[in-house]
């Protein structure tokens, strides 16, 4: 499988373009859109509430609620297809994740905003595994230190991106917002929790 290191500093970052065929893809991306439980949760930023701006879901393995945002997700029992995809990115990532929170932009104005996925229940050195189905978005990464060290990555139809080693203690990643008419995106990220 094609697989590119972005050897940006301070991180460990591989991009797989084509993790699944396109024929593959648009097979699950029907199933994901149908059978995910998509939720709009409201989010506190300075005690004021708000919707976040795009739908989310979290599936896990095991009971561990993740939190973010002020937000507590409880996990859903995994699908039988998250359950496939999972096992995929475990042949190549060589190790077992429990959870799964899915994102679903459902076009330009949805949009997800600067973070590491840093939180203390994900460990020292989280390993992130993040799968892009549907419309095309841009994943932009900044240098927690040194804003003007950033990079652009267009995350693909079926491409997966491994996040590794210490890149969410050195940088933040985004999905800013586009004015170009696109259509929905899915993201499913699993982690280890
Ligand atoms: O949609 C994406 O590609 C990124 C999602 C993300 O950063 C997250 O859920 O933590
Ligand atoms: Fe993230």
């Amino acid at each position: 499988m094609k697989e590119i290191d972005l050897k940006l500093p301070d991180s460990t970052l591989l991009y797989y373009p084509n993790f699944y065929s396109e024929e593959k893809s648009n097979i699950l991306f029907q199933e994901l859109i149908q059978k995910i439980k998509w939720k709009e949760d409201q989010i506190k930023i300075f005690g004021k509430l708000y919707w976040q701006p795009r739908l989310t879901a979290f599936y896990a393995n095991n009971i561990k609620t993740y939190s973010y945002s002020s937000l507590k997700m409880k996990p859903l029992p995994f699908t039988s297809t998250l359950q496939k995809i999972k096992s995929d990115i475990e042949k190549l990532a060589d190790l077992e994740f429990t959870s799964c929170l899915a994102n679903l932009y459902r076009d330009g104005k949805d949009s997800n905003g600067w973070h590491a996925d840093d939180e203390k229940e994900l460990g020292k050195n989280p390993i992130i595994a993040s799968l892009s189905l549907g419309a095309e978005r841009n994943f932009k990464l900044r240098h927690k230190s040194n804003h003007q060290l950033n990079h652009k990555l267009l995350l693909e139809h079926g491409s997966l991106l491994l996040m590794k080693g210490e890149t969410q203690h050195f940088w933040q990643h985004q999905i800013p917002k586009t004015q170009k008419k696109i259509d929905k995106r899915i993201n499913l990220t699993f982690r280890i929790l």
